[in-house]
């Protein structure tokens, strides 16, 4: 009996590829094995069309004879049960109607059709008479993955320049088609780069930021073998193309970083992962991270905003000393935002530094207009080291460094601010529960998991050394997060009251 007639449950789903190529490995079947593996798949793949390209466009192509495509196909067919295919580039009408005859005798139980037809240089993918033969193609397929051009010339009608306009034309192509066809928003000008859904009359809206990114070649050919990749393990189309898209935000962010070529460059199809043999920075780091934390804890500073008996004297002069630090910290993110490796990086940072200033102006509007504290009165010894140390780092680290330097001040915040909450919800009329969720919940807690990520995807490309540097940047941060939550003394005068001694070390 062979593997064909009793199909094992894999490990992994195999999924087919039946595309063209890219040397650069940024779109083609070069980025759909990669997607496949992203995904967990087992990656195949038979070859319709040869090319020259890189990140500036197509040089040539050579397509091998209609003999030659049947004879790979076959030979995987005839050995390997296919458990999804992506059909992407096809060149030609014999080529489309080749692959129409082998989907006609061994159809896989899910087909994703990419209609690739121009590439993003501009570079046309298919001869204008083959665009029948694709048109063929959508009576075998489960889902097609038409760009605003390509669902166009699949609807024959003008290309859509809205995105009501755009999921339009897919609902009138997928009911005259009996297709789903999962409309792509990326040429669409805007902030919001909108994918959709269109099966059996109903859509399903996919929305997505767009990144700001030259990272995009290869783009649609990475989504649609993701969909095919996860297709056989998700109950629909749609999970699978949730998935696909959320996947796809993180590689387009990530992929300017890969610095592949100087035109438009590959997304980074494994922007999740940490390569094999390397620990994750956030994962090596953990266990500074948490001995800071529980000795941020232990700070009377800290004991007294958990149970709210911190007096307010106190609690005003940790702010002002706080505000004096965001000044000089807004500072050191702005450096790392300058230093960034990708647009993402670069923005996150940048905003980062613009709410540092907002926060330093609102604390002087709010709890430091009501207390008596000189608005010239100097940062403490603990503050001034602590600012000279990211200073350092800003000044001669590379933007690993600096990433690891900064990334205290956003975790140790989140992971203590957590902690605090839960205590301060437990305590009616809590006098600080209001500053204490500013850090122990949504959105700050989100912004720390992104700085976290951006330090692991740093310390991904750097030598040992920088890597070593980056250790002991996080850990000064650390020591100097803990003693900056010391810094105010709080001392017993009467039996079961507290007051701040005023002079911070
Ligand atoms: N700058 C971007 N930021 C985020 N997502 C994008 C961006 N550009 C394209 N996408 C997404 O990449 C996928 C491919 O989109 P599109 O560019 O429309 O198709 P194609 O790559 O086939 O031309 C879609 O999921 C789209 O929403
Ligand atoms: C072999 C091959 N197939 C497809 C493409 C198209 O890639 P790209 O131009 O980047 O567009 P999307 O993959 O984003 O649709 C190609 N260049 N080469």
């Amino acid at each position: 009996m062979t593997e064909r007639e009793t199909p094992p449950t894999g490990s992994r789903p195999r999924v087919l590829s039946v595309a063209g190529t890219d040397p650069t490995g940024g779109a083609g079947i070069q980025a759909d094995l990669k997607s496949f593996a992203a995904h967990g798949a087992y990656g195949m793949a038979v070859v319709t069309a040869l090319l020259a390209q890189n990140t500036h466009g197509v040089r040539d192509v050579l397509v091998p004879d209609a003999a030659f495509l049947r004879a790979q196909l076959d030979a995987v067919s005839d050995d390997v049960t296919v458990d999804a295919v992506k059909i992407g580039m096809l060149a030609t009408a014999a080529v489309a109607d080749e692959v129409g005859d082998w989907l006609a005798r061994h159809r896989p139980p899910f087909v994703v059709l990419d209609p690739v037809m121009v590439a993003t240089s501009g570079d046309r993918l298919l001869d204008d008479d083959a665009v029948a033969a694709v048109r063929r193609l959508l009576a075998v397929a489960d889902v097609v993955t038409p760009n605003l051009p390509e669902l166009a010339v699949l609807a024959d009608e003008p290309v859509a320049r809205t995105w009501p306009e755009a999921v339009q034309q897919a609902t009138r192509l997928a009911s005259a088609a009996g297709v789903a066809v999962l409309v792509k928003g990326g040429h669409l000008p805007g902030v919001e780069s909108p994918d959709a859904l269109v099966e059996g009359g109903r859509v399903v809206e996919l929305p997505g930021a767009r990144v700001a990114s030259t990272s995009t070649h290869g783009t649609g050919c990475s989504l649609s073998a993701a969909l095919a990749a996860l297709r056989p393990r998700r109950p629909d189309w749609a999970s699978a193309a949730r998935d696909a898209k959320r996947w796809l935000g993180g590689a387009i962010a990530a992929g300017e970083a890969l610095r592949v070529g100087s035109g438009h460059g590959p997304v980074d199809h494994f922007h999740h992962a940490p390569a094999l043999g390397l620990p994750v920075f956030t994962d090596e780091v953990g266990g500074i991270l948490a001995a800071a934390c529980a000795a941020s804890l232990e700070q009377p500073f800290v004991r007294g905003l958990a149970d709210g008996g911190l007096p307010w004297d106190a609690f005003v002069e940790q702010l002002h000393q706080d505000a004096l630090y965001l000044t000089a910290y807004s500072r050191v993110l702005a450096r790392a935002s300058t230093l960034a490796p990708s647009a993402e990086a670069q923005e996150f940072f940048a905003r980062g530094a613009h709410s540092c200033l907002a926060v330093e102006r609102s604390l002087h509007e709010t709890y430091l207009a009501r207390a008596s504290v000189r608005p010239s009165s100097p940062p403490s010894a603990v503050t001034r080291a602590y600012v000279d140390h990211l200073a350092a780092v800003a000044a001669h680290g590379s933007y690993a460094e600096v990433v690891a330097a900064v990334l205290p001040c956003y975790w140790v915040y989140a992971e203590v601010g957590v902690t605090l909450l839960a205590q301060a919800d437990a305590v009616p009329g809590h006098p600080y529960r209001d500053w204490v969720a500013t850090y122990g919940s949504a959105p700050f807690t989100e912004h720390a998991a992104h700085a976290c990520r951006l330090a692991d995807a740093a310390a991904q490309h750097v030598d040992p050394a920088t890597r070593e540097r980056m250790i002991a940047a996080f850990d000064a941060s650390c020591r100097h997060e803990v003693a900056f939550f010391g810094q105010v003394a709080v001392v017993a005068t009467d039996p079961g009251r507290q007051v701040a001694a005023l002079a911070v070390r």
